[in-house]
């Protein structure tokens, strides 16, 4: 069910991530406020890929160091498997935090570059203490196996002596040891060269089927997340706007803005019926939102309600969310081809 932003978007017993009304707020140089994330929940069952995509500047990487608590919210709360990490602290924090793992977009500086790749990878198990020496040797090596790395010659070597997408092998060997629950990627493949993007893409759908691991996947790109997500979550300017199964999503947008970012996808599906055109003009700045529907600025179907109220997040069809006055009912209630054809 969905209501206010406020509202949990299904019922779930299977909800592993469970993220409800994150506020993020910054202070800028001069002391002004950024509202860089504004009352987003969402939430992710065990398995479950959920996809966070807008342009740049909409929050997503708040939103994904806010559950991570590096550093907490400015207000709202997350829950792992049921527990409340933000009222955590110290060494209850640091045991929940490892079910809760992040991949980050550039994996070089992601990485110690003093230290070796196998005290990288090994220093969250260190932590604990509840291995031996020997124990975490073991896990150590099998990790850097799993993730395509050379188990015998890997281990003893830096971070500056392997390419791009070998750091990012390792930065997911690292947080892989730790036997996580749930892996936020912010833009993970973003920085590395397109030739390994793919492979990168293939790990971590190799990893989430063997560790049934609950991904959140960040993207500015909706392509990137197409085949990847099983849900969708669009975000602008702070905001939820639309949420949605993928293929729904992706066969027939509900919101303005999630249909042109569809759009500016470079080769659309000619199958998804869309005509009007894609995004243009800037995105407004999270220091001053317009008034009503912050995408009212630049929605070819603006009207004077969308400047006076703000649209809150509702089920405009069924299991499809989306905060819009006047969201694209016509091609998500479409028949399809073939119920037309034999009816
Ligand atoms: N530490 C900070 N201090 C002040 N403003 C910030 C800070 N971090 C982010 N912002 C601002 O908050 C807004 C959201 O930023 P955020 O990085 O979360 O967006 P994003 O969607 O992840 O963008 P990108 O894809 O470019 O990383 C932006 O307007 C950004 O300039």
């Amino acid at each position: 069910m969905a209501g206010s932003g406020t509202a949990h978007l299904r019922d779930s017993d299977d909800v592993v991530l469970d993220v409800r009304n994150l506020t993020v707020e910054y202070v800028g140089r001069r002391g002004e406020r950024v509202f860089a994330v504004s009352d987003v929940s969402f939430d992710a069952r065990r398995g479950e890929t959920v996809g966070l995509v807008g342009e740049s500047g909409c929050g997503k990487s708040s939103v994904a160091k806010a559950i991570m608590q590096l550093p907490p919210p400015t207000s709202g709360s997350v829950l792992v498997d049921g527990v409340e990490v933000t009222a955590l602290k110290g060494a209850a924090l640091r045991q929940r935090r490892d079910k809760l793992q992040m991949i980050f977009q550039d994996p070089i500086s992601s990485l110690n570059p003093l230290r070796k790749v196998k005290d990288i990878i090994a220093e969250g198990l260190r932590i604990h203490g509840e291995l031996s020496k020997r124990e975490i040797e073991t896990r150590v090596r099998t990790i850097i196996e799993r993730v395509g790395l050379d188990p015998d010659t890997a281990p003893d070597r830096r971070p500056h002596e392997f390419s791009g997408g070998q750091c990012q092998r390792i930065s997911i060997a690292r947080a892989m040891v730790l036997d996580p629950q749930v892996v936020i990627c912010d833009e993970p493949v973003s920085a590395l060269d397109v030739s390994v993007q793919a492979q990168i893409m293939n790990l971590l759908e190799e990893m989430k089927a063997r560790y049934e691991l609950t991904m959140v996947f960040i993207a500015h790109d909706l392509a990137v997340i197409k085949n990847l997500s099983d849900r969708v979550v669009v975000m602008y300017l702070g905001k939820i706007c639309e949420v949605a199964d993928s293929d729904a999503l992706f066969a027939a947008p509900l919101h303005p803005y999630t249909r042109a970012l569809i759009q500016s996808i470079p080769e659309p599906d000619p199958e998804a019926g869309i005509q009007e055109a894609a995004l243009s003009g800037d995105l407004p700045s999270p220091l001053n939102p317009p008034s009503g529907c912050r995408f009212r600025t630049r929605c070819p179907r603006v009207q004077d309600i969308c400047s006076r109220e703000e649209p809150e997040i509702r089920e405009a069809a069924p299991g499809r969310f989306a905060a819009c006055h006047f969201p694209l009912l016509e091609a998500a209630t479409a028949p399809e081809q073939g119920e037309l054809a034999s009816a």
